[in-house]
Parts: structure tokens; C-alpha cells; sequence
């Protein structure tokens, strides 16, 4: 309950902040509007006795004073009407940026490939409204338990008993409750078919893989398989719906029994000389605000509720960013021994085979190191363990003598620099595609200029329309690469940290055509030369031997262990897996 109220309170403090005036007015609003109710109930009465009486001047006081409670009611619901959406939309962008901001600064990526934190983020992002307005709907559904409180006590004084109204309200309250948790909980078994969905959607719509969808003719099966998962959610959906709006109707059921007695007992009332009649015109009039009353009230607790559940999910995701251990040491700016690794061993959330096992590797500073192993072997898990994405589950990784588990994740991941397989197409101007590789320097363009030549991007730069300042990719009207190119750009991208500690290479050539991997790999050659002063290691992951055979160091993976380590020269005369490999792609190209 502590953490929902701090959410809201969170929220309250989002909007404030959002747009100070117009949220001390739209809470003004709602606490005048919880009195207005029973303000215009009371004029009514007071109308009808004093014409009752022939006090004229009752009348007219009457009515002004009830036309203005009345006026000032519709006034207020309308300009709330307006104030309310428009508050949430602001908080909810913050909320959005709040989620990214949190998303982004966590330094490890297993959340990133784990269903329970995307099945949550689906639900966060697709609630995050409700949660924005999560503060004001708590104000409002005060105002209109005020209210009711307020109608129920203009009962109470014409009869004890028509204050019993009250114990009415409450079959409405647990059956609409029970309805809301049946529809919640169908919301949050239907996040991973709704993510199911949109995948599928996006194969269809993306040009990446629309290409490839389109030859196979796949198009039509596919958005029939999204059809089908939708149907699939929505009918789970609906069948909680129809469920929870069967349990609403039984609650109402019962307040509305309670109200024709109420409304029988005033008629008694009046009949036998105890009511008047200004108090039967109060008692039929508060009759249809009291379900409009508890009506608010209901919906805003249902409203609350889903909020509230939205923000579980929301503070899992903060508490489990504070809960990264942050590392207590720094990272080193150079490196003397190198990395070492002791009885790694690493498994993937939920999987019971470790991927890595055992593994023991001494990467000696100033080194190149090329890893090779065939498809699965567990190369790339290696590098997101080296730079820190992953942890071990067992063993430890050493930089220069220091806990990897013990450094800052940040200062770590600013040492760290790479070019991947599966790199980013950034759909930004060509210089901050680079630029971001290294954002102290985005706008330097020496920096970038030179990225960009160190990473053989020269020829892909001068082709495009404005070099530099060109928008990139099509889906905001810029111009578009092919593979290569934009393979090209990403390494520009990884070359941006001029003195990173490790550098990274997972397969960085593979969609380059030969001349241009031969020119990078000289360029590599050269830069690892300029790094080893500072003892820097590179890390070259490939399948291409004529890229691996230079490094000093070459590990092989197998089945998640090292199976050889050592220079090209020495595997080569061990005649082990790494020379059966080796030997099989120099037949193949002769
Ligand atoms: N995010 C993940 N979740 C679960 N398992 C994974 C994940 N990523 C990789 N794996 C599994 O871990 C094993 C090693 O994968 P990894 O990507 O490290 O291999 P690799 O040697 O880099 O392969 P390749 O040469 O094909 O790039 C594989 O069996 C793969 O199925």
C-alpha cells in the first residue's frame, strides 16, 4: 500500500512540476465540486418549502442561490473536463521519459532479454496513461466520496434509516472490485501474446525483413498468425469483461434495492405528516446524484486499482535498477596485466545448460585476441560477459587485478568500445549515426571526421547527397544504405572512443566487401599498435581465419568451453580443433 501511495504522490509531484498552475487550479476545482452536489440538493429543498409556505423572498433566494450552485457545478465538470486530460498527457510523457531514462541507464542487458521485465514493460507502456492520471483520480475520487458523505448526511436528517443507503454502497464496491481484478489479471496474461503480435506485425511492416517475407510469399500467413493472436487476446480479454461486468450488475442490483426502499420510506414519510414535501423532492433528486455519486466513486477506486497495479510494474522497474549493485571501485584508464578470467561460468535466464563453463583465459594487456568457434559456441556471450552486460554466475572476471562484479558499471562501459553483428541502422544525420558512439564529442567534427576514417567510412560519407549532414534511412525521408554502408558507419560509431581499454570486433566485416575489409583490418592492425601503449585488448570475433590468424592471441570456444588457446602458429601445430577449422576454410577457397 506504501509504494502505491508514494506513486501517487510521485505523480502529483510529476504534475506540479509538469505545469505548477494548472494543477493548483484543477485541484481547487475538484475540492469546490465535491460540495456543489449537496449544495444544489439543499436549494431544492429550500425552493419547495418556502413555496410551500408563500415565503416569496425564501423563493427567490432559493433560486438564485440554486442556480448559481448549479451553474457553477456544470462549470466546474466542464473546465475539469478539459483540465484533467490535458494534465495527464504531460505527466504521462514524463512518466514515458522516466521509464526510458531508467531503461537506458541500466548497465546490464539481461532485463532486456527476459520475459517477465518485457511482458511488464508491455503493461507499463500500454498503462502509462492511467498512471498519470492516477493522482487526480484519487483527488476526484475523494471529492466524490465527500460528496456521497454529504448526501447520505441530508438523509440521515430526514430519517435515520435512509442513511442505511451507505451499507449499500458497499456490494457495489467489492463486486466492482472483483470485476477489476478479473480484467487486470487478464491484462496481464495477454502481454506476451500482445508483444507475440506486434512482432509478427512488424515483420510485415519493416523493411528489413519485408524483403524476405515477400519472397517467400510468407506476408499473408503471418498477419493471419497476428489475427489469430489478437483474437487470442481479445477474447480474454472479453471473457473478463463480460465476467467482471456480471459481478458490476449484481452490486448495482443491490444498490438500486436500497434506493427504492429509501425512496419508499421517504413516501411513507411524507404520507404520514413526518417529511415534507421539499424533503421528498431532496430525497428524489439526491436518489439519481447518489448513483452518479457512487458511480464516480466506484469507478475512480476501479481506476485507482488499475493504476495502482500499473505502478507495481512501474516500481519493480525503478527498484530494479536501484537494486544493480553500482560497483565501488573505478575503472582503470590503462591496463598493465590485462583481463583474467577464473571459473566462468554463465547460463541464460531459464536455461539450464550453462552456455559457458569453466572458463579460465588470461588476456594479456596491449594484446589483439581473435575468437573463434563455430555458430553457438558462445563467443558473443563471452563479450557481453567482458564488457559487463552480463555477470557470471559463477567464477570472476579481473581487469588489471580489479572485481569487474566491484567497478562502476558506467566507468567500465566508457572503457569499452565495439562494433557488432547485429549493429544499429541509427536513422539520425549521418554525423550523429557516428557521433553517438561518444557523446562528450557529438558535435566535434574532427572527432567525427576522423571516426570516419579510421573505420573506412571515408567513400560511404563522400557519396552521400550532404556528407555528413545527410538524414540517413527512409523512414524519415532521408537517404538509404545498403548493409555494408551502414556496417560501415556503425564501426565509424565504435571508433568514436579514441582510448577505450577494450575494443570490441564481433564479426565487424561481415557484410564488407573484401577490399574494404582488407583496408579496415590494416586500420585495426595500426590502431591496436597506437593502443597497446595504454595496454588496451582487442577482441576480434570471427569466422574469417585470414581476419583471426593475426591476432596474438586466438581462443577457441567449444560447446561453451575454451578448447585451444595461442598464436596462429602454435594451434596451427597442435593440430586441434582451431587447425581442423583453419584447414577446412583455406580448402575451401582454393
Ligand atoms: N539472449 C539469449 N538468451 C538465451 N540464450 C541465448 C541468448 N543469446 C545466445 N543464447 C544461446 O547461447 C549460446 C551461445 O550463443 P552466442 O551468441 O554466444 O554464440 P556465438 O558463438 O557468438 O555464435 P555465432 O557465431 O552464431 O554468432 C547459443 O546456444 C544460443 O542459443
Amino acid at each position: 500500500m506504501t509504494h502505491r501511495i508514494r506513486t501517487t504522490w510521485h505523480m502529483l509531484v510529476l504534475a506540479f512540476r509538469a505545469d505548477p498552475r494548472v494543477a493548483t487550479v484543477a485541484t481547487l476545482l475538484v475540492v469546490l465540486a465535491s460540495g456543489v452536489v449537496a449544495g444544489t440538493a439543499v436549494c431544492q429543498r429550500w425552493l419547495v418549502d418556502a413555496a410551500g409556505l408563500g415565503d416569496v423572498g425564501g423563493v427567490a433566494a432559493a433560486v438564485i442561490v440554486g442556480v448559481l450552485a448549479y451553474t457553477m457545478s456544470s462549470a466546474l465538470e466542464r473546465v475539469q473536463m478539459n483540465l484533467r486530460p490535458y494534465l495527464a498527457d504531460l505527466v504521462s510523457v514524463h512518466v514515458q521519459h522516466e521509464v526510458l531514462r531508467v531503461t537506458a541507464h541500466i548497465p546490464t542487458i539481461e532485463h532486456l532479454e527476459r520475459v517477465e521485465y518485457l511482458d511488464r514493460l508491455t503493461t507499463l507502456r500500454r498503462g502509462t496513461f492511467s498512471l498519470a492520471a492516477l493522482c487526480w483520480t484519487v483527488v476526484e475520487t475523494l471529492a466524490a466520496v465527500v460528496s456521497l458523505g454529504l448526501s447520505l448526511f441530508l438523509l440521515a436528517e430526514i430519517h435515520p434509516a435512509l442513511s442505511l443507503l451507505a451499507l449499500c454502497v458497499t456490494p457495489v464496491l467489492v463486486c466492482n472490485g472483483k470485476g477489476q481484478r478479473l480484467r487486470r489479471t487478464a491484462q496481464d496474461a495477454v502481454a506476451q501474446t500482445v508483444r507475440h503480435e506486434e512482432a509478427m506485425h512488424a515483420l510485415c511492416l519493416q523493411p528489413e525483413s519485408a524483403k524476405e517475407v515477400l519472397i517467400a510469399g510468407n506476408g499473408p500467413e503471418l498477419s493471419h498468425r497476428a489475427e489469430r493472436l489478437w483474437e487470442q487476446t481479445t477474447r480474454q480479454q472479453r471473457i473478463a469483461l463480460l465476467k467482471g461486468m456480471a459481478w458490476t450488475a449484481l452490486g448495482w442490483s443491490c444498490f438500486f434495492a436500497g434506493l427504492a426502499g429509501a425512496l419508499a420510506i421517504v413516501a411513507y414519510l411524507a404520507v404520514a405528516d413526518r417529511a415534507s414535501t421539499g424533503d421528498v423532492v431532496l430525497v428524489i433528486w439526491l436518489a439519481e446524484r447518489l448513483r452518479q455519486q457512487v458511480s464516480g466513486s466506484v469507478t475512480g477506486a476501479g481506476a485507482i486499482a488499475q493504476a495502482g497495479h500499473i505502478a507495481d510494474h512501474y516500481l519493480w522497474l525503478r527498484d530494479y535498477a536501484d537494486a544493480l549493485p553500482k560497483g565501488t571501485t573505478s575503472a582503470p584508464d590503462s591496463l598493465t596485466t590485462g583481463i583474467s578470467l577464473r571459473g566462468v561460468t554463465f547460463s541464460y535466464s531459464g536455461d539450464e545448460t550453462p552456455c559457458l563453463m569453466d572458463i579460465d583465459l588470461d588476456l594479456p594487456a596491449g594484446s589483439t585476441v581473435g575468437l573463434v568457434g563455430v555458430n553457438g559456441a558462445g563467443k558473443t556471450t563471452l563479450v557481453k560477459l567482458l564488457t559487463g552486460m552480463h555477470r557470471p554466475d559463477q567464477g570472476s572476471i579481473d581487469i588489471d587485478g580489479r572485481r569487474l562484479a566491484d567497478i562502476d558499471p558506467a566507468q567500465w562501459s566508457a572503457r569499452c568500445a565495439g562494433a557488432f553483428q547485429d549493429f544499429a541502422k541509427l536513422q539520425l544525420r549521418a554525423r550523429e549515426a557516428v557521433g553517438v558512439g561518444d557523446l562528450r564529442h557529438i558535435d566535434d567534427s574532427d572527432a567525427i571526421e576522423s571516426a570516419v576514417d579510421r573505420a573506412g567510412a571515408r567513400q560511404t560519407v563522400m557519396r552521400l547527397p550532404d556528407g555528413l549532414d545527410t538524414q540517413l534511412g527512409t523512414v524519415f525521408d532521408g537517404t538509404d544504405l545498403s548493409h555494408g554502408q551502414w556496417q560501415k558507419l556503425a564501426l565509424g560509431r565504435a571508433m568514436m572512443r579514441t582510448s577505450p581499454l577494450l575494443l570490441i570486433f564481433d564479426e565487424p566485416t561481415a557484410a564488407l566487401d573484401p577490399q574494404a575489409e582488407h583496408d579496415l583490418f590494416e586500420s585495426f592492425a595500426h590502431q591496436a599498435q597506437t593502443a597497446r601503449r595504454r595496454g588496451a585488448i582487442t577482441i576480434l570475433v570471427s569466422h574469417r581465419f585470414s581476419t583471426v590468424h593475426m591476432a596474438d592471441v586466438i581462443v577457441v570456444l567449444s560447446d561453451g568451453r575454451v578448447a585451444e588457446s595461442g598464436s596462429h602458429a602454435e594451434l596451427l601445430a597442435l593440430g586441434g580443433h582451431y587447425a581442423e577449422l583453419y584447414n577446412t576454410q583455406v580448402q575451401a577457397y582454393r
